[in-house]
């Protein structure tokens, strides 16, 4: 990953995928400005699960295995994973609070099956347990991105904050309104790989402070060139994005996740990892290799199928890899001496 930030390019050619892609919006031609969507009632908590079978083919789930599900969110692959063989169980964890009420809620009828657990999936310590396999569904659902009042979509009017644990202090308007230039243009370019990350930075450095998803965006829009504004995607995409992945320190997190989780596999226990942006897909694919525990099951990345993708266009940058724990070889016993 470069350091900081070559000098702007006025393209926007050569665009990657993201989850925030579905922010693409119509704004005004003339002023960039964007109608907001207000939401009036929260949305229930319905995420659907992105491939799905690919996952259950992924984990090998079988009778009365035990798995972990690290990014539980609405509890949707966790379901699979209990429906898909008898008696498996599952500990489910999510570092929302909001998603953890959810998981309970929906995954009730499965009683001492489940267990949840409100943590970060770096931070969590699964003590002597150890699983068949583990997942991790990256990212935001549905719910957190559909929500009025949580700031990761520029669709909604919203304040600013992005956070997926709300206890924590960092928020998007901390970022927004206190970096600095250069710390603005280099956390839009690492992070959300943005060409014009000087560019906005100095506008959004003029104009703030910001309060709102739509006021920010808004700003970006205006700040770049009317080629690059009816581009593939909205120009505020990859700065929302670099701003989601720095209040959630995201990259860092699935870095030690990755590191820690082969340790809580048995031996021949399977991790599977769907991930939504480039920065990620490109940290699991090394980390795979890298990692002496681990043997790589997926050499390319397994993607929707066109049938998933018309029924859940959500679906479109998932990338999901697997690898699986090698089995520890018993030592060597010494020839049996003949008495
Ligand atoms: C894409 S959603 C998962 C959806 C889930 N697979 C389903 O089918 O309903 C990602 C969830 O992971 C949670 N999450 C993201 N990063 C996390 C982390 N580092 N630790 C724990 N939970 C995390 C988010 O709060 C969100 O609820």
């Amino acid at each position: 990953m470069a350091t900081g930030p070559p000098p702007d390019e006025a393209d926007g050619e050569g665009l990657h995928s993201d989850s925030l892609a579905a922010d693409r919006l119509a704004p005004d031609p003339t002023s960039g400005a964007i109608a907001p969507t207000h939401i009036t009632s929260e949305p229930a908590f319905h995420h659907i699960p992105v491939l799905g079978a690919e996952v259950l083919a992924g984990l090998a789930v079988k009778p009365g295995g035990r798995y972990l599900d690290a990014t539980a969110g609405g509890g949707g692959h966790s379901r699979l994973i209990l429906e898909a063989a008898p008696d498996t169980q599952l500990v489910a964890l999510d570092q929302d609070e909001q998603a953890i009420a959810a998981i309970r809620a929906n995954l009730a009828e499965f009683g001492d099956r489940v267990s949840v657990c409100h943590t970060n999936f770096a931070a969590y310590n699964p003590g002597a347990i150890r699983f068949d396999g583990i997942l991790a569904d990256l990212g935001v659902s549905s719910v957190q991105f559909d929500q009025g009042d949580r700031g990761f979509s520029f669709r909604h009017a919203a304040p600013l904050d992005m956070r997926m644990n709300r206890h924590q202090p960092l928020t998007a308007a901390d970022i927004i309104n206190t970096w600095d230039e250069v710390e603005l243009a280099n956390l839009f370019y690492r992070y959300g790989e943005e060409r014009l990350s000087r560019r906005i930075a100095c506008r959004i450095v003029e104009q703030r402070p910001f309060e709102t998803t739509t006021e920010l965006a808004e700003a970006i829009a205006r700040s770049v060139p009317p080629a690059y504004r009816h581009g593939r995607i909205h120009p505020a995409t990859r700065v929302f994005q670099s701003l989601r992945i720095a209040v959630n320190d995201e990259l860092n997190v699935l870095e030690a996740f990755l590191n820690r989780s082969p340790a809580w596999l048995m031996p021949t226990g399977r991790l599977v990892v769907i991930s939504f942006h480039s920065l990620e897909d490109r940290l699991v694919k090394h980390t795979f290799r890298a990692v002496p525990a681990l043997r790589v099951i997926t050499k390319k990345p397994v993607q929707p199928t066109d049938a998933e993708l018309s029924a859940n266009p959500r679906a479109r940058s998932a990338k999901l890899r697997v690898a699986e724990r090698i089995a520890e070889t018993a030592p060597e016993l010494p020839p049996k001496l003949n008495r």
